[in-house]
C-alpha cells in the first residue's frame, strides 16, 4: 500500500522538509475522498446560501410590515430557510465526519502496516511508545484538518465573499467600514497562526515523549518497582505530561485570543456601522430595512469568519502532523520479493549453514561486530556456538534470518547464498527461539500455533508431549486454550523457554536456532529442554548459542567466537586440549552442569 505521505517521504529531503510537500500530503489524502469530500463542500455553500438568504426574507418581513401587506409569503419563504439550512447542516457534518474517519481509517492502517513492515535496523531507532503516539494522537490531528479544515477554510471563504457581495450591494459606504472587521482579522491570523502552529507541534513532541517514557516503565515494571524508581519513573512521566500541558495551553491561548480579535472586530464594526448608518438614515440616504439587513449580514459574517479560522487553523495543525508522520512513512521496508527462481533442495556442499568472511557493523559508523567470520555447519545435529559475552555470537542469528545484511561476505543455506532466496522463502526453512522467549498475548495453543497457524492438532499434541509441556496444560484451568497472559507473566522462565522451543519445533524447521537463555534452569526443565533438542537435531540442523556445558557436550561441532572472529572450531574434547579460550569458557561461563 503506497500512499502519498509515503510517496511524498520518498522524495528529496528538499522537499519533504517543505510546505508545498506537506501540502501536497495533506491533500493526497483528501483528493482519496475526493466523492464525498465535494458533496460535502458543495452542501457547505447550500446551506450558506440558505443562511445568507434568512436576512432578506427578514428585510421582506418588515417591509410587508411598513407597507401593511401579507406576512404568510415571507414568514413561510423564512421558516423553509431556517430549517433547510439547519438541515443541510447536519446532513453536511455527517458526510464530512463519515469521511474524516475513512481518510484516518486509510492513514492508520497505511501506517501499521509499514511499522509491521518496516526492517529491523529501521525500527530499533524509534522508541516503541513515541511510534504508537504517532499513530494514535497525530493521525487524529490529521483527521480534522484534511476534512474539516479544507471544508470550513473553503465554506468560511465563500460565505465571507458572499456576505460581502450582498452588503456591497446594499451599501457600499457601509461595505467600506466592515472591510476593516476583515482586514483586522486576516491580520490577527496571519499572526497568530505561525505560533500556534508551533505550539502544536511542541504539544505532540511532549506526547510522543510520554508515549515514549511510559513505554520505559511498562517493558520493565517489575525491575522498576524492585528498583524503587517509581517516583523517578513519574518524576520523567510528569515532566512530559507537564510539557504538553504547557504547550497545549499556549496554543489554547492564542486560539482564544484569535477568537477575541474576530469577536471584537464583528461587535466594533457593528457599532460603527450603526452610527455611520444611523447618520445615513437620518439624511434620507439609507432606507431602515437596508440598515437592518446589513447589520444583520454583519452579524452572519462573524460565522463565516469564525468557519475560516477554525479550518486555517486545523489546516494548519494537520500539516504539522503529516510532517511528524512522514518519518514513519520513511521507514524502510525489508523487502518481500521471492528471489532468484528455484528454491532450496535438500543439502549444499560444505554444510547446511555456512558463513563465508562475513563482516558486519549495525552502523556504518560504529566498530565491526563480526569481522571475516568463516564456518560451516554440517547437515543435522547439533552446533553449538560459544564466546564471551559480546563477542557477536546472537548477531550471528540475526544476519542467518536477514534482519540485517552484512556488509562483507555472504552467508549460504543449502549452497545458496540466502540474499538470493528472498526473505520469506528464507524464513520458512529456519525455526528461531529467541533467547528472551517472548510470549505473547493470548493462549497457550495461539503461541504455540503462531510460527504453524497451519500445524494439525497431533502435530500439536506431539510437540506438546516432546516438550515436556503436558503437565503444564493438564495443570492449568482451560488446558491449551487458557490466557497466558500479557507478556506471558502466567508461566515460569522454564515454561517460557519450552513453549518457545515448541512453537519453532511445531514449524518443522529444516535449521532451528536456538538462542540458550543464560539464566541457571533447575535440572529437570534442563533435561527436558535438551532432550526435546536432541530430538531435533535427529530430523533438522540445529544451531544454539551455548550456555550450558550439556549443550557444548552434546554438540557434534563447536565455533568459539572471540570478538567478533572465529578464533577455533571443532569438537568438545579436541576444544578442551587445544584452546584456552574454551577451556576456560567452560570452567567459568558454561559452568551449569550437566542434569
Ligand atoms: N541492535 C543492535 N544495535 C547495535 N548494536 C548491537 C545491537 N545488537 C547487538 N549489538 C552489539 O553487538 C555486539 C555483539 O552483540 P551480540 O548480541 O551478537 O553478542 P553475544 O555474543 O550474543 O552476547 P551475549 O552472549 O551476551 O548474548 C555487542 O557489542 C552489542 O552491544
Amino acid at each position: 500500500m503506497v500512499t502519498h505521505l509515503a510517496r511524498w517521504a520518498s522524495r528529496a529531503p528538499r522537499e519533504t522538509g517543505s510546505e508545498r510537500g506537506e501540502w501536497r500530503a495533506l491533500l493526497g489524502y483528501a483528493a482519496a475522498e475526493r466523492r464525498w469530500l465535494l458533496v460535502g463542500i458543495l452542501l457547505g455553500p447550500v446551506g450558506t446560501l440558505g443562511a445568507l438568504a434568512q436576512p432578506v426574507a427578514a428585510k421582506a418581513i418588515i417591509d410587508a410590515l411598513e407597507r401593511g401587506a401579507s406576512l404568510w409569503r415571507p414568514v413561510v419563504v423564512l421558516t423553509v430557510l431556517v430549517v433547510a439550512a439547519a438541515a443541510l447542516r447536519g446532513l453536511d457534518l455527517w458526510l464530512l465526519e463519515r469521511t474524516a474517519e475513512r481518510i484516518v481509517r486509510r492513514v492508520r492502517l497505511d501506517l501499521v502496516t509499514r511499522l509491521v513492515r518496516a526492517s529491523v535496523p529501521a525500527t530499533d531507532r524509534h522508541p516503541v511508545g513515541e511510534l504508537t503516539t504517532r499513530v494514535t494522537a497525530d493521525t487524529t490531528l490529521l483527521r480534522s484538518g484534511v476534512t474539516h479544515g479544507l471544508v470550513d477554510t473553503l465554506v468560511g471563504a465563500i460565505g465571507m465573499v458572499g456576505a460581502v457581495v450582498f452588503m456591497a450591494v446594499l451599501d457600499v459606504r457601509l461595505l467600506l467600514v466592515a472591510a476593516f472587521v476583515v482586514g483586522a482579522t486576516f491580520l490577527g491570523l496571519v499572526v497568530l497562526l505561525p505560533r500556534m502552529r508551533r505550539a502544536t507541534e511542541h504539544t505532540q513532541r511532549a506526547l510522543g515523549g510520554v508515549g515514549a517514557a511510559l513505554e520505559r516503565v511498562l517493558v520493565a515494571t517489575r525491575t522498576v518497582k524492585a528498583s524503587q524508581a517509581e517516583h523517578r519513573e513519574l518524576a520523567t512521566l510528569a515532566e512530559r505530561v507537564e510539557d504538553a500541558y504547557r504547550h497545549g495551553l499556549s496554543f489554547a491561548w492564542l486560539r482564544s485570543v484569535g477568537g477575541v480579535v474576530t469577536g471584537l472586530a464583528v461587535q466594533g464594526a457593528f457599532l460603527v456601522v450603526l452610527a455611520v448608518g444611523g447618520v445615513l438614515v437620518a439624511r434620507g440616504e439609507l432606507e431602515v430595512s437596508a440598515l437592518i439587513a446589513f447589520l444583520l449580514y454583519l452579524f452572519y459574517l462573524a460565522g463565516p469568519i469564525g468557519s475560516l479560522t477554525t479550518g486555517v487553523t486545523q489546516i494548519n495543525q494537520a500539516l504539522g502532523a503529516v510532517a511528524r508522520l512522514a518519518p514513519l512513512a520513511a521507514l524502510p521496508q525489508e523487502e518481500t520479493s521471492h528471489g532468484l527462481p528455484g528454491g532450496l533442495d535438500g543439502t549444499g556442499a560444505g554444510g547446511v549453514v555456512e558463513f563465508d568472511r562475513v563482516t558486519f557493523a549495525y552502523r556504518a559508523d560504529r566498530d565491526r561486530v563480526l569481522d571475516g567470520v568463516t564456518f560451516a555447519v554440517p547437515a543435522r545435529g547439533q552446533t553449538a556456538v560459544v564466546g564471551p559475552s559480546g563477542s557477536g555470537k546472537s548477531t550471528l542469528f540475526a544476519l542467518l534470518q536477514r534482519f540485517y545484511e552484512p556488509q562483507d561476505g555472504r552467508i549460504l543455506l543449502a549452497g545458496r547464498d540466502i540474499r538470493d532466496l528472498g526473505r520469506s522463502e528464507l524464513r520458512r526453512w529456519l525455526g528461531y527461539v529467541e533467547q528472551d522467549s517472548p510470549v505473547l498475548d493470548g493462549t497457550l495453543r495461539d503461541n504455540l500455533l503462531y510460527a504453524a497457524p497451519d500445524a494439525s492438532e497431533a502435530d500439536l499434541r506431539d510437540v506438546v508431549r516432546e516438550t515436556r509441556l503436558d503437565e503444564l496444560v493438564e495443570r492449568l484451568p482451560r488446558g491449551l486454550d487458557t490466557d497466558v497472559g500479557t507478556r506471558g507473566t502466567a508461566l515460569s522462565g522454564g515454561e517460557r523457554q519450552r513453549v518457545a522451543i515448541a512453537r519453532a519445533l511445531l514449524r518443522r524447521p529444516e535449521v532451528l536456532l536456538l538462542d540458550e537463555v543464560t539464566a541457571h534452569l533447575d535440572a529437570l526443565n534442563e533435561k527436558t529442554l535438551r532432550e526435546a533438542v536432541a530430538r531435533a537435531a535427529g530430523h533438522c540442523t540445529v544451531i544454539v548459542v551455548a550456555h550450558r556445558l550439556s549443550t557444548v557436550r552434546s554438540a557434534r561441532h563447536i565455533v568459539v567466537m572471540e570478538r567478533g572472529r572465529v578464533r577455533a572450531q571443532g569438537a568438545h574434547a579436541d576444544l578442551m586440549a587445544e584452546d584456552l579460550l574454551y577451556r576456560r569458557l567452560v570452567t567459568t561461563q558454561l559452568t551449569v552442569p550437566s542434569a
